[in-house]
């Protein structure tokens, strides 16, 4: 299989009022082209970190990131157009419509019009989002603001997709709405890569799942390989075996 992201020996530390903070800590992985490949681990263990790191959007401390052969450090601007992010903190613009926000990445991308509008229309209809194409954004649910910000991230057809907490917060039938999403990108042949503390998605969805505690990746593998290694019959207990505390939502 071919590794369409490379990390080795990555490090990134943080000085927060004169004390060390080594937020990511000698981490090594592969994500291959056309996985779905999730990370786990509790708060504060550097999976955000990780993120940005990959994402081309904090600068290491030492180590290296390859994306599609391109050195995050270096080659940034190659990176940019293939990837496509959805940050943990959603970046919609609240005064301007649905269509607007879109509108507004795609043109960002320098999206031919005719591309761009096709691309919105499909993308509203496949979200459930067409009858508020002209709604402001203000007063959306948090599922209406994850289902647009993903077709935001989506608007210019990138290789890879990073996903921070795709699910938090939100109901039952949103959290398989936005799976069918994922599903339908991934389908296409494109890497899908998230974080998330459910721990029953990681299991269903996901073709590798990386365990991170206290900056570490302290295990990496297909979920059944992972129960049948730490004796567990589900994700949650491989949660526990590996990062030694308990899952919350
Ligand atoms: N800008 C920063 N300055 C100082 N410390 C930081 C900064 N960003 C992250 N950290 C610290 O780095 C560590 C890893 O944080 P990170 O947000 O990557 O964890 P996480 O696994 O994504 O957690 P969560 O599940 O809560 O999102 C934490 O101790 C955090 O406080």
């Amino acid at each position: 299989m071919e590794p369409i992201i490379e990390v080795k020996n990555l490090v990134k530390t943080f000085d927060s009022r004169g004390k060390k903070i080594t937020a990511v800590n000698d981490v090594s992985f592969n994500v291959f082209k056309g996985e779905i490949f999730g990370m786990i681990g509790p708060n504060g263990a550097g999976k955000s970190t990780t993120f940005s790191m990959l994402t081309t959007l904090t600068k290491p401390t030492s180590g290296s990131i390859k994306i599609a052969g391109f050195d995050v450090e270096k080659q940034d601007d190659k990176i940019r157009p293939i990837i496509g992010i959805v940050p943990q903190k959603l970046s919609l613009y609240p005064l301007l419509t649905t269509r607007e926000n879109l509108e507004f990445m795609g043109k960002l991308y320098n999206l031919p019009k005719k591309v761009m509008e096709e691309r919105i229309d499909y993308y509203l209809e496949l979200v459930g989002l067409e009858d508020s194409a002209d709604s402001f954004t203000e007063g959306f649910s948090g599922g209406m603001k994850q289902r647009l910000s993903v077709i935001c991230a989506m608007m210019h057809d990138p290789q890879i997709l990073f996903w921070d907490e795709p699910s938090t917060g939100l109901d039952p039938q949103t959290r398989q709405a936005i799976w069918k999403l994922a599903k339908k990108f991934n389908e296409d042949g494109k890497t899908l890569i998230f974080t998330t503390h459910y721990m029953e998605e990681a299991e269903n969805i996901c073709d590798r799942v990386a365990v991170m505690n206290s900056g570490k990746m302290v295990a990496l593998d297909k979920p059944e390989v992972l129960k049948k290694t730490s004796g567990s019959s589900n994700l949650e207990q491989v949660f526990m075996h590996f990062a030694g505390e308990e899952v919350y939502n």
